[in-house]
């Protein structure tokens, strides 16, 4: 990296830590927090002892960027993903701030150095396989949400924001709600996919796998199973962690118990983990796929009989160490013979729970393909990891051995 970008980054980082201070004063806010520079962007640091469970702030609903915000604001047609990235996109580049949600969007980062920006296009063969599918399937969501909204755009005859939002501005404001957005009650069913928001101040905080983190607390829509009463939803409340923190400490979230997988195609970063971690997993269908296609007219119906059941894909293995419900049952069928009727409703009475096995030999004939996978793992890990300069590619690939190893030993294989 050149001194000229380095010191490109540090304005852009002054600028931003800038924007985060008038943010506050346009919430009118006094904190016990604020940002600060760390080796993973922006944190949120404290700036006093904080007893466990205090309040660090409440946002208004009115200033939560999302579906009840901006639907008064929109033609209908969008759902929230696709609404909130045209809307932040509108204003990425725009001299006139705005006047929604100017402050809040001045903080957000000027760039992203996300896999959907600088690797979708490298051939598949840098990623662990598993990892270039959920990198593709992201790209497809995204497109999605692109063709939707250039569609909606034409439909509602907005012709200046379509020659304002460029692609590019969509994809930053997609990749900012992508990254940065929180669950947040807005609908009346809890599954519903547009219950979450953008929300100031609290998407400064980076993720932690271990150890205290910050709590938003429940809101009354979601205390109450219900949809918000108000218009535009009820506020978010951010509560420190559950134990004491000290002045100077960063205060984290956790955005879930991800693999390194979904932490890098969905946020762009890995965190290293021990051989043990219990977070490690591996998808591998690019292996147990072949397996079914190399028994021919065999090897279709038994995928059309795990497609029907709903067992065909997201077959796992874990460093606990584990083999995933989904992938035991696969397995089994595949060394089911389909001419053996008898045997093929003992696998039928494994999914009722009638049974625990098939057989004692399809036990054993499954354990041994798990070993084969295991040891296919190993071996293209160790292929495939000198072959990288990416430092988060070589965690990824990590990731795959160790689960694989940890597996493999358990078989005692
Ligand atoms: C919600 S934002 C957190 C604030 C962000 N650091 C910033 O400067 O705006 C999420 C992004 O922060 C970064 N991040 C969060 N936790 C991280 C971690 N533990 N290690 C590395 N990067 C992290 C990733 O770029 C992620 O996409």
């Amino acid at each position: 990296m050149s001194l000229n970008s380095l010191s490109q980054i540090s304005e852009d980082e002054h600028l931003l830590m800038n924007s985060f201070d008038a943010l506050v004063q346009s919430l009118g806010l006094e904190l016990l927090i604020e940002a600060r520079t760390t080796d993973a962007g922006r944190g949120l640091f404290s700036i006093a002892e904080i007893p466990p469970h205090t309040v660090l702030f409440q946002i208004p609903a009115s200033q939560l960027v999302n579906c009840r915000t901006l639907a008064p604001h929109y033609p209908a047609g969008l759902d929230a993903i696709q609404l909130i990235s045209l809307h932040l996109g509108r204003y990425r580049r725009t001299p006139q701030p705005d006047p929604l949600f100017g402050p809040y969007i001045s903080t957000l980062p000027r760039e992203f150095s996300h896999p959907l920006t600088t690797h979708v296009h490298q051939t598949d063969s840098t990623f662990p396989p598993s990892v270039a599918t959920a990198l593709a399937r992201l790209h497809t969501r995204y497109l999605r949400d692109w063709n939707a909204v250039r569609g909606y755009l034409k439909a509602n005859s907005l012709t200046k924001l379509a020659d304002e939002v460029l692609e590019a501005d969509f994809l930053w404001g997609w990749l900012n709600v992508n990254t940065r957005c929180v669950y947040h009650r807005l609908k009346g069913a809890r599954s519903h996919p547009d219950n979450f928001t953008m929300c100031p101040i609290l998407d400064l905080a980076n993720h932690t796998v271990a150890g205290p983190t910050m709590i938003p607390r429940v809101s009354d829509a979601e205390r109450n199973n219900a949809p918000p009463i108000a218009k535009l939803g009820d506020p978010l409340t951010l509560l420190s962690p559950a134990t004491p923190t000290k002045p100077g400490e960063e205060l984290y979230l956790t955005y879930g118990a991800h693999s390194n997988k979904t932490l890098f195609v969905e946020y762009g970063f890995v965190v290293p983990c021990a051989p043990d971690d219990p977070r490690a997993e591996v998808d591998v269908q690019d292996i147990v796929e072949p397996m079914f296609e190399n028994q021919g007219n065999d090897g279709a119906a038994k995928m059309k009989i795990l497609q029907d059941s709903g067992y065909w894909g997201d077959w796992t293995l874990d460093a606990s160490p584990s083999v995933s419900y989904r992938l035991t049952t696969a397995l089994r069928l595949l060394h089911v013979p389909l001419g053996d009727s008898g045997a093929l409703e003992r696998w039928q009475g494994t999914l009722t729970g009638l049974r625990d096995t098939v057989s004692d030999a399809n036990e054993s004939a499954s354990k041994r393909t798990v070993a084969d996978i295991c040891a296919i793992l190993i071996q293209r890990a160790k292929a495939r990891m000198p072959e990288t300069n990416s430092s988060m590619v070589r965690v990824l690939w990590e990731e795959e051995m160790h689960v694989a190893m940890r597996v493999s030993s358990m078989l005692g294989a």
